[in-house]
């Protein structure tokens, strides 16, 4: 239980929907969880139980074995019992306080000169000095996202929350903070329960991911390990595999699977679950293209397809392909100049039997 965060609760909207999560994940010093799944899948509710802003109908909240929420036992611990940071979407700085005002503001039990000492520090550590005096909308959209953490911050929290962190900002910010995020979660060494829909922040920001959709539960686990072995296709999806299709596994053997999928026989690694009805799971980047005659690879599956389509994405094209099934590439814009890839080009699409992810289909 120690080093610990666990939850099994219930929470109820009433004429809405019920959300329900199971989890136990690491809570050690700078460890970074994500919330994570499309909007409505429940992630905000989950993190407001935990922080104690909700209270679930049904449940048990325990960090580090003390319990903060149960049911059963009539137990529920307000937000500042539990010492939690919580840091809102849209950061809910008060408008007419400064900046040093509002990193204060919850630490009235504190003398004036060790609110001081306390904030002086967050400043330093958050690269703020200089603006203590400024107003919220005297500040950047990052600026007042790291107000906002510092205010989060000032309690000395043992759990830190946080809910859209970098949502209120423009993409170009959003890319820059994502990192330096990461690293000052990592320096605080505070656990940290993050929520976001964003892929690419559940990357760049967590250890460890909760996949949720629909008001549960669907995955917990580090995070390569969740989008690398979707088990279910909910989460696949999710974690951005854009090419999923119906399969019948036909054969196993040396720790390999042979799926039938339309005309094609694939060769995946063998799935640990039982049973043939399987979703085939194919990332877009793990596809090669080559000609039609293309030599033999280490690659376990070959197969001729047509161009379809071609989407620019920046510096890399999203390749719609017809194998007898639809399927996806994504190359970059120089291989398909070299390929001369266009619409009606016949190609060899290759990749590998670790790439093809097998999900147990319903
Ligand atoms: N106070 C409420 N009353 C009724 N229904 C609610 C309430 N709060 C949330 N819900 C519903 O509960 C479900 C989960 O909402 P929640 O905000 O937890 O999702 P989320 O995953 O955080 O979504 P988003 O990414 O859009 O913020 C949604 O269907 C939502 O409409």
């Amino acid at each position: 239980m120690a080093g610990t965060l666990v939850a099994d609760l219930e929470k109820r909207f009433r004429g809405g929907p019920t959300v329900r999560a199971t989890l136990e994940l690491p809570a050690t010093p700078g460890r970074v969880a994500v919330l994570f799944g499309p909007s409505g899948a429940g992630k905000t509710t989950v993190l407001r139980c935990l922080a104690g802003l909700d209270r679930p109908e049904h449940g048990r909240i325990l960090f580090h074995g003390e319990p903060w929420c149960d049911t059963p036992a009539r137990l529920f611990l307000p937000p500042q019992q539990r010492r939690v940071g919580f840091l809102f979407q849209d950061y809910a700085l008060f408008p007419h306080l400064t900046a040093e005002q509002n990193v204060q503001y919850g630490l009235g039990e504190l003398t004036a000169t060790a609110r001081r000492e306390r904030s002086c520090s967050l400043f330093q550590l958050l690269h703020l000095e200089g603006l203590e005096g400024r107003r919220p909308r005297e500040l950047s959209g990052g600026q007042q996202q790291r107000v906002a953490l510092a205010r989060a911050l000032a309690i000395r929290p043992r759990l830190l929350l946080l809910d859209e962190p970098l949502s209120a900002l423009d993409a170009p910010s959003r890319e820059q903070l994502r990192g330096e995020l990461r690293r000052l979660l990592r320096e605080l060494g505070v656990p940290t329960v993050v929520v976001t829909h964003d892929r690419l922040e559940a990357l760049a920001l967590g250890d460890d991911l909760v996949a949720m959709e629909g008001g549960r539960v669907c995955q917990v686990g580090p995070v390569a390990d969740v989008f690398n072995h979707p088990s279910e296709l909910a989460v696949a999806r999710m974690t951005g595999i854009e090419t999923v299709l119906p399969g019948t596994v036909v054969k196993r053997e040396a720790g390999l699977a042979t799926v039938e999928v339309g005309p094609h026989h694939l060769v995946a690694l063998e799935p640990s679950h039982e049973g043939s009805a399987v979703f085939v799971c194919l990332r877009a980047e793990d596809v090669t293209l080559g000609p039609p005659e293309a030599a033999p690879t280490s690659a376990r599956n070959r197969l001729p397809c047509t161009v379809v389509s071609l989407s620019p994405e920046g510096a890399l094209v999203r390749v719609a392909l017809d194998a007898g099934f639809p399927l996806v590439a994504r190359v970059t814009r120089f291989s398909t100049e070299e390929l001369g890839l266009a619409e009606g080009r016949a190609l060899t699409a290759t990749f590998k039997a670790p790439s093809v992810r097998l999900v147990p289909r319903p």
